[in-house]
């Protein structure tokens, strides 16, 4: 059948290939999206969306481009052909419209940052891998392949200074074709002032897409909330009529287009009323005259004639000037998803309308969203606020309010705002200047936490969701947004050595009496169990103390912004003047205590610290060890391990400073006198001979080896490094001979063969049978023992695949670039 936008010969058409993405992605979309092919519709309506608000926005500077009165709709009508033969979609909008130019450019190659990773993952992945990524990607335009073998795109851009003389054209591409053609439209101007009209004449197998009833289910499945424009369906019904009527009512039998249509519904409605009206003046009829009439009735002929009408598709209010009542989850899943083009589902939502402050009032929905793009932490510097939807009375003005309209934090954050009284016009520019812009970061970060904190109380399932993806974000909001410090910190979430998960005042419901601290041990990476098991908690945990166990590099920072969390301040277990704050000892009797053991220890406490002198600058006696006889512990002013790995990471970058060599020092061997290793120790250096007398030099280097490894070993259960590791191990070695009774000093035969060198000039071709692979690499050729070629392939493939191997001449120089 002939399609009246197909251009008639001798009409000079423009003949374009397609850039060669554009021509991957068709292919792909042609040949594996079978079953998603449901798409296409979803996809147009969301381009002719987007064509309707650019014109609105357009016409806020240009009002030549629309005069803000003629409609804005989207239109939707399938037709049949003729001959009974399958049919063609139309979809229409009367949006911004495409020059002959545009047509070439927007629709013969793609613009989308990320398309060629698209292809890839798309090419290289089965059908249902590439069926997720539709719904990341958006395939635009190109799903229409998925119905048609033809799409003709018809446009008109509207009148302006740069285009005083628009014309109608036609963009025409088959699936099959890697060209498109672009030409004017053969019919002339069909399409008024600006708009897009796109024709798909359906393939064999896609005729069920011309059924009105499927279409319309379309709509409502996946678009109602893709636009905020109106979308009317054309349909036909049959219809019983008094044979006279018919004829007073003709526009009902032509195509209405909806604006007319509502100009006809309008009339009907009029009459309506008239009718209502006579109704109440009229007077009761007699029975004989009730008869007389129904005869009358039973006289009119009644005909069957067919209605055309065009059918509004979305006629409810958007969701978010609806009462949230009414709306189910799934209706705010489905406006997520449509609206900020995620396929995933958001965790939660807020739906709430107020007053800016300034007398603005507005609605608004905060969407926290299922996931965080991978960009907010790898790229922390170019992170934009982009899904905030400023809308005024439902007319969408801009999603691009400033870099700085968030706080970094929440800039991920979802949301539509949609005000009553702010001047239509205004732009992102005159926005900066307003308190209203002040006003909407303050009232969204204020929704966003009130959400959050209803998740934690309410929803416990969706907080630990929340967690998962945002758990470090509300620690990094807490750091650095001043203003809400306290509310994200009471949201912020620890493992500690008694449970998965606690909050701060969590923790504090657990204090034991006297309790003046927040213990925590912090060391970034480690694995929690580890820390669990770590020196520095063990007394703590024995004696029922909860210690925040912290290995996120924001955990440590948050804390010490905090400083304080109702009054108690943070202890870090790995730092010295550790107190438990339920002492049995008054102050003064402990000290008495603490002096009677270091009197005790004093040779002890001497000897190791000329030892250790240059790991610590001093050796004290540990209150905080149960079973471990020492730890590293880190003095107030001093580096704890964690700390000191994360500066020496950055002096790597930089270079080292003075300040950094001095606290590296400040840290202090603690000896736990209640261990036996202590006590033995203490004995054997009790027993050296004293001052003045002949030196046991072989004692002395045995209680020198073990002290080393004693203070290494301290280090590392401390969380720190060991200054140098083959000198700790060679200790460790010859420790071990001594309890094993093995000479120290007997050498290990160190003699090994050297590699030989390669014989210059000799070729090395040769295969040593025996140090061939069992099973040589899959894909390899080799060759049976009767000489043939055999492909290695694996097992469970061998009875499916057969690989024939042609042997070539040895005097064949063809390339044979296939095999
Ligand atoms: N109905 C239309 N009216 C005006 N321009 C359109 C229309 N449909 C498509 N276009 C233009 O063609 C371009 C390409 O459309 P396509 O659907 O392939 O990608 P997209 O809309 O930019 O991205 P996506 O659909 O994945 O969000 C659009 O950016 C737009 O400029």
């Amino acid at each position: 059948e002939q399609v009246p936008l197909e251009a008639p010969s001798g009409v000079p058409k423009q003949k374009h290939d397609y850039q060669s993405d554009v021509a991957r992605l068709r292919k792909i979309v042609i040949n594996s999206l079978y079953s998603h092919r449901d798409v296409f519709l979803r996809e147009l309506i969301s381009n002719a969306n987007d064509a309707l608000e650019k014109l609105r926005l357009t016409a806020l500077k240009d009002k030549t481009v629309w005069d803000g009165e003629e409609t804005l709709n989207i239109t939707i009508k399938s037709e049949k052909n003729e001959n009974g033969k399958g049919g063609r979609i139309i979809i229409a909008d009367t949006g911004i419209g495409m020059t002959a130019e545009e047509l070439t450019n927007n629709l013969g190659t793609l613009a989308k940052s990320g398309t060629t990773e698209f292809l890839q993952r798309a090419e290289s992945s089965d059908a249902t891998g590439t069926g997720n990524l539709i719904g990341a990607f958006g395939l635009g335009f190109y799903s229409s392949f998925l119905v048609a073998d033809r799409v003709y795109v018809s446009s008109i851009a509207p009148k302006t200074a740069k285009n005083p003389q628009p014309a109608q054209h036609v963009f025409s591409s088959s699936a099959e074709e890697s060209s498109f053609e672009v030409y004017p439209d053969p019919r002339g101007n069909t399409l008024g002032n600006h708009g897009t009209e796109i024709t798909l004449v359906l393939k064999d197998d896609a005729l069920e897409y011309l059924d009105t009833h499927t279409l319309q289910e379309l709509v409502n499945k996946h678009s109602v909330f893709s636009s905020t424009f109106p979308i009317y369906l054309f349909t036909t019904r049959t219809e019983e009529v008094p044979e006279e009527e018919e004829m007073v009512t003709p526009e009902e039998a032509g195509e209405a287009t909806p604006s007319e249509k509502s100009d006809a519904e309008k009339a009907k409605l009029e009459d309506d009323e008239d009718e209502d009206e006579d109704e109440a003046v009229i007077e009761e009829l007699s029975d004989e005259k009730v008869k007389e009439k129904e005869e009358e009735k039973k006289e009119v002929k009644m005909k069957p004639v067919t209605v055309d009408e065009w059918v509004h598709l979305n006629p409810m209010p958007p969701i978010w000037l609806r009462d949230p009542k009414n709306i189910t989850e799934e209706e705010y899943d489905l406006f997520y998803q449509a609206t900020f083009r995620d396929f995933t589902k958001p965790i939660a939502y807020h739906h709430f309308s107020g007053d800016s402050g300034s007398g603005v009032s507005f609605k608004a929905i905060v969407f926290i969203p299922g996931t965080l793009p991978d960009s907010f932490w790898q790229q922390p510097t170019s992170i934009t606020v982009k899904d905030v939807r400023l809308m005024v009375k439902r007319v969408f003005i801009t999603s691009d309010l400033g870099d700085d309209s968030l706080p970094k934090w929440a800039s991920w954050v979802k949301v539509v705002i949609d005000a009553d009284d702010l001047p239509l016009n205004v732009s992102r520019e005159t926005l900066q200047g307003t308190s209203f812009l002040r006003q909407i970061r303050r009232i969204i970060l204020r929704r966003l936490i009130q959400l959050m904190e209803r998740l934690a109380k309410e929803e416990p399932a969706k907080f630990e969701e929340l967690q998962k993806t945002f758990g470090s974000v509300i620690k990094l909001g807490a750091i650095e947004d001043q203003g809400n410090r306290d509310k994200l910190a009471v949201l912020a979430r620890f493992p500690t050595n008694q449970r998965n998960s606690s909050s701060l005042d969590e923790y504090l419901d657990t204090r034991k009496k006297g309790q003046k601290h927040i213990f925590y041990l912090a060391d970034v990476g480690k694995k929690i169990s580890e820390l669990q098991n770590s020196v520095f908690v063990e007394k703590l945990h024995a004696r029922g103390y909860e210690v925040f166990l912290l290995n996120e590099p924001m955990d440590e920072v948050l804390f010490q912004n905090l400083r304080m969390w109702k009054k108690l301040g943070f202890q870090d277990v790995a730092k010295a003047g550790l107190k438990f704050g339920d002492e049995d000892l008054d102050p003064e009797e402990e000290k008495e205590q603490h002096k009677e053991l270091t009197e005790r220890f004093r040779p002890l406490l001497d000897w190791l610290k000329k030892e250790a002198g240059d790991v610590v600058s001093n050796v004290v006696i540990s209150n905080r060890l149960v079973t471990s006889p020492c730890a590293i512990v880190a003095d107030v002013m001093g580096y704890t391990a964690n700390v000191e790995k994360l500066i020496n990471a950055a002096n790597k970058k930089a270079g080292r400073d003075f300040m950094h060599e001095y606290a590296k020092k400040q840290k202090l061997l603690e000896i736990n006198p209640k261990s036996p290793l202590i006590e033995g120790l203490l004995k054997r250096i009790e027993n050296l001979p004293a001052e003045g007398e002949e030196k046991d030099l072989e004692a002395e280097e045995e209680l020198k080896e073990v002290a080393s490894i004693l203070i290494d070993g301290a280090l590392v259960r401390s969380g720190f490094e060991v200054p140098d590791s083959n000198v700790f191990f060679t200790r460790v070695d010859r420790v071990l001979r001594r309890s094993l009774g093995v000479s120290e000093t007997a050498q290990t035969d160190a003699t090994v063969k050297p590699a030989p060198p390669v014989e210059a000039g000799v070729p090395t071709d040769e295969v040593d049978e025996a140090q061939q692979p069992d099973t040589p690499p899959l894909g390899d050729i080799h060759f049976d023992k009767d000489g043939k070629p055999r492909v290695v392939v694996p097992d469970e493939l061998k009875d499916k695949i057969s690989i024939d191997i042609e042997e070539m001449p040895d005097d064949d120089t063809t390339r044979h670039d296939e095999l």
